[in-house]
């Protein structure tokens, strides 16, 4: 008997002891299954092998009216018994090579993986699919042993590209963190993505799962269908005239609708940050209180997260899921990550939580991202140094972290992960003052406030909207450009007078400075 089609698209992990009070389990499968799941395990961690097989049998029955196959959780005895359709094995469980013996050729398996050397294996012994997680920290966590993060899921699916084996995360999935968790997770290197989404409470805990069942499936259909591999925008022909055509479009757009500019930062450049961004015509707004957040998401038109000072990382974490949740573009700044190790673990958690539309930095903040040590990281400052090949770590990361990435320096490198371009403006002015680095990152953060702005369409299936390497490209040329204007006023003795010489630019900067001025070129 050929084997069944194996649909992972809403893979439901049943657990009778997560079901709301007064719940039936039977009836709440029916439910489910009537939302749109397409496989379902059944896993029974307390009940005997009697029981165990008899909840399995009634759970097929109903499943068949669906045409939905049935995986055991561990135990082969219980899927012979039942007649399941297969079984999905711990890595502490039976071997599947064995379990392969032991099934009917047919039968369907699956195994769970935490990392890459588990999925390699899986893949090696013939899994049909992986499970991997955990995604989230969850309730119903004894059923996995480490978080593994939305970040740490891509490495295990480039490992899989080329084979049948199918892959499935699992872990706190819900439709509030589904499209963070579906965009997050694509392999770096082959951009593959997930075959769909296991859930548990999300749906067994629910009074109403089949609601819970057809938003969570309604999502993960949108996010297929919407080029999940690219990052911002569906595939564009860029050029440095498209490009600089498409900043003025930006840099009107500010001007006619002065958005909002949510910042949490660094106590030392906040006053700057501030007066750059109303210097470009947008509106800031310093906030940390992680209690503030879902006001501040609903009112503003994009966040800038910078770590200059990270006394915030409450307000950083709960700032951020509320844009992600509300599609609005978020800039991250990851000041002086390369400096302490505390940094490095926030950075880490930060981006596990929430999906950043451009990170920038410079280059020793970028390759502490990178995990590159070719660039000296020194403190918040730049030391200088520039990477050999600096369009492959752009591109890489951009990649990795499925954002844009920019690194500032004397050139800006910044990249979609498919395009990456270079700016040439400036003044080496900038790197005598403080914040240059941060104001670069409010300016960014206004851009792409512009870039979202001029999306009126929703980008179904997706985590934000509009093209934010314009944004990015378009706030780093502002700063720039002003610079060199700035720096070549009469006026302007040292550091000290640069410094509200480049405010006056950037508030005088028109549109036709920019097209003359900008030094764009596209490298890929
Ligand atoms: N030597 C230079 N010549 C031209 N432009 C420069 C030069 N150095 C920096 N810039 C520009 O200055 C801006 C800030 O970049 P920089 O790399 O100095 O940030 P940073 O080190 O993070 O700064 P800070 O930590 O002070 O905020 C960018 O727009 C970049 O293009
Ligand atoms: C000097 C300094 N220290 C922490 S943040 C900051 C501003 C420049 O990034």
């Amino acid at each position: 008997m050929p084997k069944p089609p194996l649909d992972l698209t809403l893979y439901l992990v049943t657990g009778r002891e997560l079901l709301p009070p007064g719940k039936d389990y039977y009836e709440s499968l029916d439910e489910s299954l009537q939302g749109g799941v397409t496989l379902v395990q059944v896993r029974e961690k307390k009940a005997d092998t009697a029981e165990f097989v008899e909840v399995a049998v009634k759970t097929i029955e109903i499943c068949k009216k669906y045409n939905v196959p049935v995986l055991i959780n561990d135990r082969i005895d219980v899927c012979l018994a039942s007649g399941a359709a297969g079984v999905h094995l711990g890595q502490t469980d039976m071997p599947i090579s064995l379990a392969r013996r032991l099934l009917p050729p047919e039968a369907m398996i699956g195994i769970s993986a935490g990392n890459v050397d588990e999925a390699r294996a899986a893949k090696d012994a013939g899994a049909d699919y992986v499970g991997i997680g955990a995604l989230w920290w969850t309730e119903s966590k004894q059923l996995v042993k480490d978080v593994l993060g939305v970040r740490g899921v891509g490495p295990l699916l480039d490992v899989l590209e080329g084979s049948s084996t199918k892959a499935v995360a699992i872990g706190g999935i819900k439709t509030t963190n589904i499209l963070r968790s579906l965009h997050g997770a694509v392999g770096p290197v082959s951009l593959r993505t997930l075959d769909g989404v296991a859930v548990i409470s999300a749906i067994v805990s629910s009074p109403r799962p089949k609601q819970a069942a057809q938003e969570i499936k309604s999502l993960v259909t949108a996010f297929r269908r919407s080029s999940p591999g690219i990052i911002t925008m569906p595939l564009t022909l860029r050029t440095p005239e498209s490009l600089k055509e498409g900043v003025v479009r930006l840099m009107a757009r500010i001007r006619k609708d002065t958005p909002i500019i949510h910042q949490i930062t660094n106590n030392v450049t906040v006053n700057s940050l501030a007066n750059v961004t109303l210097a470009i015509r947008a509106s800031p707004i310093m906030a940390t209180t992680p209690q503030e957040m879902p006001d501040l998401a609903r009112l503003c038109h994009a966040l800038l997260i910078n770590f200059g000072t990270i006394t915030d990382k409450a307000g950083m974490l709960a700032a951020g899921r509320e844009y992600n949740a509300r599609k609005k573009p978020i800039v991250f700044d990851p000041v002086g990550i390369g400096a302490t190790s505390y940094r490095k673990e926030a950075a880490k958690e930060i981006l596990n939580t929430w999906q950043a539309a451009v990170i920038k930095g410079n280059p020793g903040e970028i390759g502490a991202m990178y995990g590159s040590s070719e660039v000296e990281s020194r403190g918040v400052d730049s030391s200088g140094q520039v990477f050999s090949d600096p369009v492959k770590v752009v591109r890489d990361l951009a990649r990795r972290e499925r954002c844009v990435v920019v690194m500032t320096g004397r050139e800006d490198y910044i990249s979609d992960g498919l395009s990456v371009i270079r700016l040439s403006n400036g003044h080496s002015l900038l790197g005598d003052i403080t914040g240059a680095g941060c104001m670069a990152g409010s300016c960014v953060a206004t851009f792409c406030a512009a870039a979202r702005l001029e999306v009126e369409e929703e980008w179904v299936g997706r985590l934000g909207r509009g093209d934010m390497l314009l944004g990015a490209a378009g706030g780093v040329l502002a700063l720039s450009i002003a610079s060199e204007l700035a720096a070549a006023r009469p006026d302007v003795k040292g550091s000290g007078t640069f410094l509200p010489a480049l405010i006056d630019e950037v508030y005088n900067l028109t549109p036709e400075t920019m097209m003359r001025r900008a030094k764009i070129e596209v490298l890929e």
